[in-house]
């Protein structure tokens, strides 16, 4: 057994240093080889690549949150290697998603433990990008682009960014084309969602599966997004969800264009403008190391 550490230093604002020192003791104390990688912002995904096909890791575990899951994906798509998530970001998402542990030396033992690997989808967006979690255009990308331009990171952050834009409510019209279909929107937001959940814990439906090799595109209207955070924000709660009238369209491929250009983000990076999305589902693209523990397996 060959275990790589994928460890971003700045995700969340959290010192890795505390959890990686306890992280090789254990893997010391079982024999198990393990290297450290740890990400710079430069170069990052090449020389991962290269750390990789040096090393040929039995397993990966991705130490971040949810920036850090995806370029870990992405890193190793194509070379059938499974990875697993240590959450030490500042909200999760993914993770929350996937029912990993919260505790990270647990969620470093669930990865080495197990042997339940499964198909974890992932979305390719105009041929270049991907995103593993929740995209968007409208409201929230600009919150994005606010938290990910400010030096200090974490949640207090993201709530300074989330009350502005809160007070700006720009409506963006959109079609979007399912099988030949169009069909029109208009609303401050559109998701794309492989999951349910923001890292905040902010519902946007209640179908998104990211193992049934399907997404979901998500229209949010002006005043139900109003309620969506209030509720996000206050209780989580996801009964709430069945009184917002948002459309959802289930879809293995979309494209969706833009009256004017609108700011995509994926997975909370910053894309930049774009006047037309073609999406697609590359269906259990990455080998994810899970365990009992997620329902959502049991929801298929
Ligand atoms: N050591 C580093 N110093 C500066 N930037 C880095 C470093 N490592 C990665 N990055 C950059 O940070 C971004 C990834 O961080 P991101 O915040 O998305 O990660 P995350 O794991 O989701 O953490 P968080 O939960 O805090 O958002 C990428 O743009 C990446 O290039």
């Amino acid at each position: 057994m060959k275990l790589l550490l994928v460890v971003n230093p700045i995700s969340g604002d959290i010192d890795k240093e505390p959890f990686l020192n306890e992280a090789s003791q254990f893997l010391d104390h079982y024999s198990i080889q393990y290297e450290v990688f740890k990400t710079t912002g430069k170069n990052d995904l090449e020389n991962l690549q290269k750390v990789v096909k040096a090393f040929q890791p039995t397993k990966v575990a991705s130490i971040g949150g949810d920036g850090t899951t995806l370029f870990t994906s992405i890193a190793l798509l194509d070379t059938g290697i499974p990875m697993g998530i240590i959450p030490l970001g500042s909200a999760n998402g993914m993770a929350v998603e996937l029912f990993v542990s919260d505790e990270p030396m647990q969620a470093l033992r669930d990865i080495i433990m197990s042997d339940m690997i499964v198909g974890l989808d992932l979305l390719k967006v105009n041929q270049e990008h991907y995103c593993l979690h929740i995209g968007d255009v409208g409201v929230n990308a600009q919150i994005v682009k606010g938290y990910s331009s400010d030096p200090n990171r974490g949640m207090t952050t993201y709530f300074k960014y989330f009350i502005e834009q809160l007070k700006e409510k720009k409506i963006i019209d959109y079609k979007i084309e399912i099988d030949g279909k169009l069909y029109e929107e208009t609303g401050i937001m559109m998701a794309i969602c492989n999951a349910r959940k923001f890292g905040t814990g902010v519902p946007l439906n209640s179908i998104s599966n990211p193992f049934d090799g399907k997404f979901e595109l998500v229209a949010i209207p002006e005043m139900n997004f109003e309620d969506l955070i209030i509720v996000g924000l206050s209780k989580f709660d996801e009964s709430f969800l069945e009184d917002t009238n948002g459309n959802v369209y289930s879809a293995e491929k979309a494209t969706i264009h833009f009256d004017q250009p609108q700011l995509l983000q994926l997975d909370g990076e910053v894309i930049g403008k774009e006047s037309k999305l073609e999406i697609e589902i590359l269906s259990g693209a990455i080998n994810y190391i899970t365990n009992g523990n997620n329902q959502l397996l049991h929801d298929l």
